[in-house]
């Protein structure tokens, strides 16, 4: 069973629910088709947005009309019509007097709509769009990456992957018999908070595998960075969040292993490292604003999954590469076994 492909379902279904207020169901197979088309265009038009930073000429194309430009044209139609579809639905619910209705939804889209709605009662479309498709976008294909980097170290460390089960079953306390519907009911944020184990161990994945491996900024004047170098306004400056979590300067000599009890004291408490060390979410005034929600995500997952199965590869000797795109991908899928316990 490829994981990451199911990942990337599951977490296109959870951030859709958290933006739109909407449940996709792609993760059951039984999406309808508008759900579907949206989700695969979305997906296709990631890969070819990546492609214009290896084609030196793809404002021509775009010009042209050709190409990958033209299939990227026609996916951010399809995706459009059914953000605008929604977003329409949902702003004229709220303006027909259904409003208390609204107030009492808790989707990012209802919430946008509420805050951003003039006295006179105009509704900015594109800007609604835009915020909520930017949440897409930074929250799917970046949760779902480390997850699957996460389940793929577990099957490196079959050790690990027996402490988080056992730390989930503790915290959760849902009883031996408790069915899967019945411990993910359990899984209260007090439990997940009892979870430092866990939460170190998917720290530690994502030190040696970022989400976002390498990511830039353009100097927005002239500036003097603290080694000394100067920079110009327009100059793009390059971090490696990859690079910076493997280096032993900053890690000590063991910042090639795979080792989550760095992150915990004498007495198994997670201690958080300065985000400028630890760059996986970025740092600064522009940090990740879903990581709280990234975390707890993760750890719902993972407590379930670790919980109640025994995951290895299928594969032992498979290699397992990463596909060059904005966020790290396994080029191969993760194909994985799951045995109940
Ligand atoms: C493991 C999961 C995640 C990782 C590793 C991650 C990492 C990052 C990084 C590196 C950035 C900075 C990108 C840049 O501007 O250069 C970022 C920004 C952002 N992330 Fe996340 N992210 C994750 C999950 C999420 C989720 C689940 C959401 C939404 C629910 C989210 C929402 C955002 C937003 C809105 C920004 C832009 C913040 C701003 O520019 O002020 N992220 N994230």
């Amino acid at each position: 069973m490829d994981f990451q492909a199911l990942l990337m379902k599951a977490t296109m279904d959870s951030i859709f629910t958290i933006a739109f207020g909407l449940d996709l169901n792609t993760l059951s197979g039984e999406a309808a088709d508008e759900g579907s088309r949206f989700a695969a265009a979305f997906d296709d038009a990631s890969e070819f947005i990546l492609l214009r930073f290896v084609n030196a000429f793809w404002k021509v194309s775009r010009f042209l009309n050709v190409g990958a430009e033209a299939a990227l044209r026609h996916r951010i139609k399809v995706v459009d019509e059914f953000a605008y579809k929604h977003i329409r639905a949902r702003a004229d619910e709220m303006s027909a007097g259904k409003a208390h209705d609204a107030e009492s939804k808790c989707d990012l889209l209802s919430r946008f709509i509420q805050a951003t709605t003039s006295d006179s009662g105009e509704v900015d479309y594109k800007y609604l769009r835009d915020i909520i498709m930017n949440i897409v976008i930074a929250g799917k294909d970046t949760t779902a990456g480390a997850l699957a980097r996460f389940l793929y170290m577990m099957c490196k460390h079959p050790e690990v992957q027996e402490k988080i089960s056992e730390e989930a079953r503790e915290a959760a306390d849902a009883g031996e018999a408790a069915s899967i519907d019945d411990f993910s009911q359990s899984l209260t944020d007090e439990a997940l908070n009892k979870m430092h184990y866990l939460h170190a161990a998917l720290t530690e994945t994502l030190r040696v595998y970022p989400s976002v491996p390498l990511d830039n900024k353009e100097c927005f004047s002239d500036d003097v960075l603290p080694n000394g170098f100067s920079v110009g306004k327009g100059d793009m400056v390059f971090y490696a969040p990859y690079a910076m979590g493997r280096m032993e300067r900053l890690w000590g000599e063991d910042a090639q292993v795979f080792r989550p009890e760095r992150w915990l004291d004498e007495h198994g408490v997670f201690q958080p490292e300065s985000p400028f060390k630890f760059t996986a979410f970025q740092a600064g005034p522009r940090i990740c604003l879903g990581k709280e929600f990234a975390y707890w995500q993760m750890k719902i997952f993972a407590a379930v999954l670790l919980r109640f199965f025994v995951l290895a590869l299928r594969d032992k000797d498979a290699s397992v590469n990463y596909r060059t795109m904005i966020t790290l991908y396994i080029e191969q899928g993760l194909h994985l076994t799951a045995v109940a316990r």
